[in-house]
């Protein structure tokens, strides 16, 4: 049994400026161990990882990979042939090919001549090897998530390391994905090779993971066999407060007026190669849910809602005004709030504070003639962080500062502070733990409850619980309408195209 652990990390200390990040932890995964990190945000999850690659030096505490000390700093080399770790970005490069990415650094040298010929064999070996189903000649920009995820593992593994770390790698795929790439961490751990899986979906870790870690706070709470702990004393480890029986969260049924004025209408809205035309209406008071896995065309549709993508044919208006089509300022002007998927390329300006992300939108409005009075921007962000409680040091923090999910919350503070008669978001809970998806999608509710409106696009059901009517996209086509009260399976069937309702809009 006594395999010296894949990673050991003891009386880890790391702080940046006053933030204590990690105060004192430690982590032990063992060999052929599929272990879970679960916490808040900001409770020190990604400050582990960078620890645990050598991206950060810790300020105090050891670690050691099959009991041998860590690497020195900045060997690069040394620490990718212990441990790797695969992110929600892609690390590869795009324009180089899945060969050229595997060997990457470490091309065969004779004087400056590659020889393309053996790189490409190697990498289909390699590939064969690992059983990945992937052309070495592709680009990497032609690969779906799946697969460069896959080629991101096949890389690690060749380098020698024995512990991979998976940051969120189920945000992008759906359930067929999500399942294959289980069935390949089962093969690989049973091969010996450990992982460390980061996620804020408790329903994987129970699938997945023998063993899981709780941080709250920057301290280690708990270390458990999954199989002893009930996801709600989960969950209360995670939270510090006493269990509570609801571990999956419910709307509170707020009756949305009965057909209210229409706020936001699409007609015969296409985007060739996305989504054919469909019609849609959302009311005052309403919370409308597009369901749809990843190539549903749902993110297409709710970009084109929002001006980021101009349509191939079809009609937006608001409150009976045509928007123009493919411009984001018009679709702001004309009163549409944004959420996007990709906080980090749609989302902020990472050196700017808090309080200036969350007030981009409002500008206009925060002082006379145009001027920007910074203590109302401070006021408004003040407001935010307490509603839908970002963790910050304060308004004037750079958001560069926040861990990851206290970004997302920030960005849909920004897309509220314009007060828009109707909010587009798409995923708008990825990335956040359990308790603040609470308080966010309570935030979406309160929109709608305050007379205005709101669209959700997601393949999440916690996401789609709280909308009042669901339309469920598959392959670009509404394929179903489902009322409040529907039942996941029939949903899940819908959105993987198990049913075919209906052939147009609503
Ligand atoms: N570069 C940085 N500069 C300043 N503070 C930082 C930096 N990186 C992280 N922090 C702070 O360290 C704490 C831990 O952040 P970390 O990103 O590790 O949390 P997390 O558990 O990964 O959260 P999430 O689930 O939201 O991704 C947070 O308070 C965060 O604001």
């Amino acid at each position: 049994m006594d395999a010296p652990a894949a990673v050991h990390a003891q009386g880890i200390v790391k702080r940046f400026g006053p933030t204590v990040a990690l105060d004192g932890v430690h982590l032990t995964v063992r060999p052929g161990e599929s272990h879970a990190l679960v916490g808040r945000n900001g409770a020190g999850k990604s400050t582990l990882v960078s620890v645990l690659t050598g991206l950060h030096r810790p300020d105090a505490g050891t670690v050691t990979f099959h009991g041998r000390p860590a690497p020195a700093p900045g060997d690069r080399a040394a620490w990718q042939a212990e441990v790797a770790c695969v992110y929600q970005k892609s690390m590869v490069v795009p324009d180089l090919t899945v060969a050229e990415n595997l060997f990457l650094n470490r091309f065969d040298q004779r004087g400056a001549l590659i020889h393309w010929g053996r790189l490409r064999s190697r990498a289909r070996a390699l590939l064969a090897e690992y059983g990945v189903e992937v052309d070495p000649d592709r680009r990497a920009r032609e690969l779906t998530v799946e697969q460069r995820q896959f080629v991101e593992i096949a890389r690690a593994l060749s380098f020698g390391a024995r512990l991979i770390i998976l940051d969120e790698p189920t945000a992008q795929l759906d359930a067929g994905g999500i399942q294959r790439l289980f069935r390949r961490l089962r093969e690989l751990r049973r091969q010996g090779v450990a992982f460390l899986f980061i996620s804020h979906h408790l329903r994987e870790v129970y699938e997945l993971c023998t063993t899981v870690t709780v941080y709250r706070d920057a301290r280690h709470v708990l270390t458990a066999p999954v199989a002893d702990l009930a996801q709600r004393d989960l969950v209360a480890a995670m939270t510090g407060n006493a269990p509570s029986h609801r571990t999956s969260w419910q709307a509170p049924v707020v009756r949305a007026p009965d057909a209210g004025e229409t706020v936001l209408r699409a007609e015969r809205l296409a985007l060739d190669g996305e989504f054919e035309p469909l019609d849609l209406t959302v009311r005052r008071g309403e919370v409308l849910g597009v369901a749809g896995a990843a190539a549903s065309g749902g993110t297409a549709l709710g970009e084109t809602l929002v001006g980021l993508r101009g349509p191939t044919a079809g009609r937006i208006t608001v409150c009976g005004r045509t928007v123009r089509p493919g411009s984001v300022p018009h679709a702001l002007a004309a009163g549409i709030g944004y959420v996007p998927e990709d906080r980090h390329r749609q989302g902020l300006v990472p050196h700017r504070s808090v309080a200036e992300n969350a007030t981009l939108t409002v500008a206009d409005q925060l002082g006379p003639f145009g001027t920007v009075l910074p203590s109302r921007t401070r006021a408004f962000a003040a407001r935010a962080i307490a509603s839908l409680d970002i963790r910050t040091s304060g308004p004037d923090q750079p958001v560069s500062g926040l861990s990851g999910g206290n970004q997302q919350k920030v960005v849909i503070a920004r897309a509220l502070a314009s007060e828009p008669h109707c909010l587009v978001a798409v995923r708008p809970t990825a990335g956040v733990d359990v308790r603040s998806k609470q308080a966010l999608l309570g935030v979406v509710r309160e929109v709608a409850a305050a007379g205005r409106a709101a669209v959700i696009v997601s393949d999440e059901l916690d996401d789609l619980r709280v909308c009042d009517r669901v339309l469920a996209l598959f392959h670009g086509r509404v394929v179903a309408e489902f009322d409040r009260g529907w039942a996941d399976q029939a949903l899940v069937a819908a959105m993987e195209g198990a049913i075919e309702q209906q052939g147009g809009g609503q």
